[in-house]
């Protein structure tokens, strides 16, 4: 298939150049660029992408740091450990696992998240950089999937890109940055009137719904550049992917948009080791 547009190869060549520059930090520092995980609750595919994090930054070179949390956590416990995070020299970047418990406050919680430690773009003083363009660290997913439109050569400025989705480390982030890029942006939720003519209109379609196969393939405008950033059970996308070959080009899931997310966390992680010696 000629217009498959998998993301393993520039992944690949992320991980590749972060674990050079983690290796040239632990020589120069005797200590490794290292990544703090918190999870709250034990939600199986939630445990399993922290697991896979982790696995990919002790390969590249990095430390790796897990705090589970039970899922009756309070808000205040949880600000509390992320503060701890935040303030501990030897940590270089913390992700909160998305989403937490409803009973929790996410915002405040990510809130707690030193801005030069948000590795994983999810502060608001990250999303006020990605939508001002002055990205110091961007939302995984949505990084990863700008890497991937300008991997495979996909004019941005002046398409019409449509994203499906607003969650906080996905869809309105995705949006912001496609927009700092000059693209004409329509964002599109679970309240949007006719979304399917909204759809067959798009030039780029970003699907972060997280329903397994909710874009219909007669959405997608012939030629249209289709990224699939849905991560729904047994590995299945957004999009109806079989009815959706007329697309120009298309992530396939796997082996899309996931492993250029993994890949931006570790360089950003590697990057915040960096540039707190520098600081
Ligand atoms: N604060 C936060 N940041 C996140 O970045 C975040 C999060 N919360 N919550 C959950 C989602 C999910 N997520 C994935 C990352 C990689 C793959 C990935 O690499 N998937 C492989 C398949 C994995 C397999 O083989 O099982 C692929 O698409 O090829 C999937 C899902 C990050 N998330």
């Amino acid at each position: 298939m000629t217009n498959l547009m998998p993301g393993t190869e520039l992944a690949r060549a992320i991980v590749q150049r972060a674990s050079e520059k983690a290796a040239d930090y632990t020589a120069r520092t005797g200590r490794k660029p290292c990544l703090a995980t918190v999870i709250v609750g034990d939600d199986p595919a939630s445990v399993t992408y922290v697991r896979m994090k982790q696995n990919r930054s002790h390969k590249a070179g990095l430390e790796s740091r897990h705090v589970a949390l039970p899922s009756e956590t309070t808000t205040e416990e949880l600000v509390a450990k992320i503060r701890e995070l935040s303030d501990d020299p030897e940590v270089h970047g913390i992700l909160l696992q998305h989403p937490v418990p409803g009973h929790i406050d996410e915002r405040a919680a990510f809130e707690a998240i030193a801005p030069h430690k948000d590795v994983d773009g999810v502060t608001m003083h990250s999303f006020a950089g990605m939508s001002f363009g002055h990205n110091e660290f961007v939302s995984c997913t949505p990084g990863g999937i700008i890497r991937l439109l300008d991997a495979y050569g996909v004019e941005i400025a002046g398409k019409h890109a449509v994203v499906i989705g607003r969650s906080p480390i996905l869809g309105k982030p995705a949006a912001m940055l496609l927009l700092a890029r000059d693209a004409t942006v329509t964002i599109c939720h679970s309240k949007t009137a006719d979304l399917p003519e909204i759809v067959r209109t798009a030039d780029i379609v970003v699907a972060a719904v997280g329903k397994a196969r909710f874009v219909q393939g007669e959405w997608i405008k012939p030629g249209a550049v289709v990224i699939d950033a849905g991560y729904n059970e047994g590995n299945v996308g957004d999009v109806d992917f079989d009815k959706a070959q007329h697309a120009g080009l298309i992530t396939p899931v796997p082996g899309g948009v996931g492993p250029t997310t993994i890949a931006v966390l570790l360089e950003q992680t590697v990057a915040a080791a960096w540039r707190e010696l520098d600081a």
